[in-house]
């Protein structure tokens, strides 16, 4: 029997899970919940989509509160409150909100585990695939947080760099594309009470016209998961860009042994012949942020500009789509979850 998945919030991450679950052998969603009260919205949303194009296999409303295509029919609920919702047919829930909910309210959910789309040090575990994924107890893991799409990039990289020569101390600089809690054009500042989004005055200001500097959370994301690469050894900052997806990251690290370029390159290679998961990929070619749209694997090591100086200084740019390439990994985990003896 399939697993029966309630998607809290079809935003951009939902939005995605969703297509990648649609006709899923494994995995079906049976109910989604979405604040947003208007059913005929959320389908013309799940429908249509400026950045990945309009699905084939098209929802349509049935019976006011379902919605239905060749392959699923979906009950669409409208609650502010996990808690408040009837669980008693469903085995998991993705809750890509963004709600920083209550974690007695998640714990005591009458579901097999809840997986979570951003980091949460409140999580049973935060979990990155190729790097703490062998940690997982279903006896003990009930609240599972996929992380940021962020440390799903960086924090495989930065492991391996670990493991093979060290990190002394470094730096990183997200180069991130516009998201939904940032204004269009010039507003009062955003912020909401039900999202862990830093209410900033900076992101009042055009999103499309503004490179916009941020702090972000990447590195306090990887802390959840590897203690030892915090804030302390690690500094960090962001940039928003008037793109629509795709991510790069500007890698600075010292390093505790000495390499070469060649030796660096080859660390990477090695790693992209060996995962399990897929997760790095190479890349020599002269392509730009678009290129990357719709690549499922999260760290893309850009090898035109990987760099090693005074034989301890690496420089790397890596590359990831933040939405697609996410959401893609959050399936994956699902598909480990499941497939994870007790
Ligand atoms: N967009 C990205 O690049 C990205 C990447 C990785 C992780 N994330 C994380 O995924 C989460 C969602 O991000 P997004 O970009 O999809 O945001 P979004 O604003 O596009 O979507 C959020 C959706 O959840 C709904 N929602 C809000 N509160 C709700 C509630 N209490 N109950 C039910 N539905 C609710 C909203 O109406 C909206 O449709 C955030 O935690 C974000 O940090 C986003």
């Amino acid at each position: 029997m399939k697993k029966r998945i309630l998607l809290n919030g079809v935003g951009r991450i939902g939005k995605i899970i969703l297509r990648l679950l649609d006709k899923n052998d494994t995995f079906e969603i049976v109910s989604i919940n979405e604040i947003n009260p208007y059913i005929k919205n959320i389908v013309y949303s799940i429908n249509y989509d400026s950045t990945y194009g309009n699905i084939e296999n098209k929802f349509k409303i049935i019976d006011n509160n379902y919605i239905q295509n060749s392959s699923s029919k979906i009950k669409i609920l409208n609650h502010s409150c996990l808690k408040d919702i009837n669980l008693s047919n469903i085995d998991i829930i993705i809750d890509a909100s963004g709600k920083k909910e209550d974690k007695n309210i998640l714990q005591n959910l009458d579901v097999d585990a809840v997986f979570l789309t951003h980091p949460n040090s409140n999580a049973d575990i935060n979990l990155i695939l190729g790097v703490n994924e062998k940690q997982l107890d279903k006896k003990i893991h009930k609240i599972i947080s996929t992380s940021s799409c962020n440390a799903t990039a960086l924090l495989p990289a930065l492991n391996l760099l670990k493991e093979e020569k060290g990190i002394f101390c470094g730096d990183i600089v997200t180069i991130h594309p516009l998201l939904n809690h940032q204004r269009v054009l010039d507003g009062s500042f955003v912020g909401s009470p039900t999202r862990d989004v830093e209410c900033n005055f900076e992101f009042g200001r055009s999103s499309t016209q503004n490179i916009i500097p941020n702090k972000t959370t990447t590195i306090e994301a990887c802390s959840y998961i590897l203690p030892n690469i915090n804030s302390d050894l690690i500094s960090s900052s962001s940039l928003r860009v008037p793109t629509d997806t795709v991510g790069a990251i500007n890698v600075t690290l010292f390093t505790e042994e000495s390499s070469t370029k060649e030796e660096i390159i080859n660390i990477f290679e090695e790693y992209e012949k060996n995962q399990k998961f897929p997760i790095m990929l190479n890349n020599y070619e002269p392509l730009v942020s678009s290129d990357f749209k719709k690549e499922n694997k999260t760290t893309i090591i850009d090898h035109r500009y990987t760099d090693v100086k005074n034989n301890k200084m690496i420089k790397l740019l890596l590359w990831y789509d933040n939405e697609w390439g996410y959401a893609s990994k959050v399936v994956e985990i699902l598909k480990y979850y499941k497939n994870k003896k007790d």
